[in-house]
């Protein structure tokens, strides 16, 4: 029996990091990037371990989204390498190359196959004119698969384990509620099974009850799939919800990376510790 005045569990309670055991998943190494006199990025380095929840935090500004962007193989750096581990994963991946080298042809089968991204503002990840159905299969044509009621039941599969109400599957996204256009992009985003999931401020903009919602998909999502997420957001509650591991970023540098816990309760770095006293 549950004590008085504790939370009944829910069975999305953060479970015990899965971390550090196998080879990681995806590695970048002195990732650089300069935009005229602002230096986004000074040669920043990501582990991410399968399986886990990496979250980053930081203050805006500090090189967040630029760092997925360059994840997304969206924008290529100034100097660095990037490595994904696809080894058993069809089609193939670019054995061992570093992935910003590939031209924007292999760039774009390797995002499309591999790499799923939720962004912030939905426009960024949605064809708002066309259904919701018909953005998560657009995902799976590029996959090459063809047959349309495959395409149809798969999108809808996609949709459902994002917990969208899949009555509303044919309603094109400027249609829809925040909450609804995220688990769109989320359904999208997870379509092809993809080696990592990026997620940038998904839940910002959204009412406080929306996002607990979205947090909650995310989090069995990520129980039940094991599906490896990089998450940014500048909401340390939201990474305390759902990260592993925690990096602290500022001024296009890593200040501070550790297990969640630690970062949370034992902050070492003296802009951790503003950080997670400004929000307590
Ligand atoms: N395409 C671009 N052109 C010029 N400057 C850019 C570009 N992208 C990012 N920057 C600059 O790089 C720095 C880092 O930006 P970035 O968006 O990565 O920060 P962030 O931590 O994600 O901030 P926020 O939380 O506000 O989104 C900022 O100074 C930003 O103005």
């Amino acid at each position: 029996m549950t004590a008085p005045g504790v939370a009944a569990p829910t069975g999305l309670e953060r479970q015990p990091p899965r971390l550090m055991l196998a080879r990681p998943i995806l590695t970048m190494r002195g990732v650089a990037r300069r935009y005229g006199d602002v230096q986004a990025l000074a040669g920043v380095d990501v582990t991410v371990y399968p399986g886990e929840v990496l979250g980053i935090v930081g203050e805006s500004g500090s090189g967040k989204s630029t760092l997925l962007r360059m994840m997304n193989l969206e924008d290529t750096p100034d100097a660095g390498t990037y490595h994904l581990a696809l080894a058993g994963r069809e089609p193939a991946g670019p054995d061992g190359r570093n992935l910003f080298t590939l031209d924007r042809f292999q760039r774009r089968m390797l995002r499309a196959i591999h790499i799923g991204i939720v962004y912030q503002n939905p426009h960024l990840g949605l064809r708002m004119g066309h259904t919701s159905s018909g953005n998560v299969a657009e995902r799976l044509l590029i996959a090459g698969n063809r047959n349309f009621a495959e395409l149809r039941q798969r999108a809808r599969e996609a949709l459902e384990a994002s917990e969208f109400p899949v009555a509303r599957m044919d309603a094109r996204p400027n249609t829809l509620s925040g909450g609804m256009q995220q688990r769109v992009q989320l359904a999208k985003a997870i379509a092809l099974e993809p080696a990592v999931l990026l997620l940038d401020e998904p839940t910002t903009g959204l009412d406080v009850s929306v996002q607990a919602l979205v947090l909650d998909t995310l989090k069995r999502l990520q129980r039940d799939r094991a599906i490896t997420m990089v998450l940014v957001s500048h909401d340390l509650g939201v990474i305390r919800t759902m990260a592993d591991r925690v990096m602290v970023m500022r001024c296009g540098e890593v200040v501070e990376e550790g297990l969640a816990d630690q970062i949370f309760q034992d902050p070492q770095h003296e802009y951790t510790q503003q950080l997670v006293h400004a929000k307590l």
